[in-house]
């Protein structure tokens, strides 16, 4: 594995799932591939989860890391070309990257959307610059359009809660519902498109997305997927709900506030087969989804934010390993 942006970096799913379960059965085990390796974290924007477990990942594996909140913890960065920087700006990104990927092994960056011109972000122009002028390979920790290292913890979180064992015969078919939901701001797609550009090829998952009528994401990653628009209908039977804000793509950026309420409640959680919840988080209770419903047993919010852990370890070895 050379870079880690999307599922297309991803040669085989079931190979790249059985590593993650081995590592996380034996987290410390491969120490001496991340000696005297360092792995650099770059953050545009805000996070927990992303943070916390790639530091964490790389621990695990024996390497070193660093942590930097671009703009905050360095200098004011310059992004457009041609600049003649005399006004606020103090480095270019040009020079900042070049740096920082001299002081690391492996660079992860996190890069939200504009959610202004669609084509901007949409073309990556953002994380494509900062994968050109990086002189190791790059880790997307959410980019304006993708969150795979998210929707790989996902994978191994459905994976374990619905019997697959590595290298065993899994003949079932697992019902996953990715659910539209309400929130007070506008969101990025990158978290529902890469669930959907995941596990609309797992080929043990019959994923249907659920939204309201206008809202449909870009139909490059929701290919395969069923798609809904009666939230209540789509919930009977399944497996596993995944709620997730997102913004409109056809209205790019807007956001909608559709006549019902789309809130994840314990009511509908009895439409489907005693299924489990899942989130991204960070989540807005009882917006999003309701107390009753995250303190509930059918939440496993917190395992699948601990396989964030074991997901990006997995594509830190595998990137690790052919240096
Ligand atoms: C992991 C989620 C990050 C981000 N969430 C917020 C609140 O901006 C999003 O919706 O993409
Ligand atoms: N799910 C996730 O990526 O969380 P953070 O934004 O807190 O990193």
């Amino acid at each position: 594995m050379q870079n880690f942006i999307s599922f297309n970096d991803v040669k085989d799913y079931t190979q790249l799932l059985n590593t993650a379960l081995e590592i996380k059965a034996n987290p410390f085990g491969q120490q001496d591939l991340g000696k005297n390796k360092t792995i650099g974290l770059l953050f545009f924007n805000p996070s927990l989860r992303t943070r916390l477990s790639s530091v964490k990942a790389a621990y695990n594996l024996g390497a070193n890391c660093w942590v930097l909140n671009a703009g905050a913890d360095s200098w004011t960065l310059e992004m457009a070309d041609g600049t003649v920087m005399n006004g606020d700006t103090q480095e270019h990104i040009k020079e900042a990257i070049g740096v920082m990927s001299a002081y690391c092994d492996i660079l992860g960056v996190r890069t939200f959307p504009k959610l202004e011109e669609r084509d901007e972000d949409y073309n990556e122009l953002m994380f494509n610059k900062v994968r050109e002028l990086s002189s190791v390979p790059v880790v997307s920790l959410e980019s304006a359009t993708l969150h795979p290292l998210q929707s790989f913890a996902d994978l191994i979180t459905v994976a374990e809660y619905s019997g697959y064992k590595p290298h065993q015969n899994f003949d079932k078919k697992i019902k996953v519902v990715m659910t539209w939901a309400p929130h007070p701001r506008r969101l990025p797609q990158a978290v529902p498109n890469s669930f959907a550009q995941w596990f609309s090829k797992v080929d043990w998952v019959d994923l249907t997305i659920v939204q309201p009528k206008g809202n449909e994401l870009n139909p490059d990653f929701t290919e395969g997927a069923k798609i809904e628009f009666d939230q209540e209908k789509a919930f009977e039977g399944a497996d596993i709900v995944y709620a997730k804000n997102w913004s409109s793509y056809k209205n790019y950026g807007q956001t909608l506030t559709p006549e019902v309420d789309w809130q994840v409640t314990l009511d509908k959680m009895k439409l489907t087969n005693n299924g489990k919840f899942m989130h991204c988080l960070p989540v807005r209770r009882n917006v999003v989804v309701s107390d009753d419903v995250l303190d509930s047993e059918h939440s496993i919010v917190i395992p699948e934010a601990t396989n964030r852990i074991y997901s990006t370890q997995t594509v830190f070895h595998e990137i690790l390993k052919n240096l």
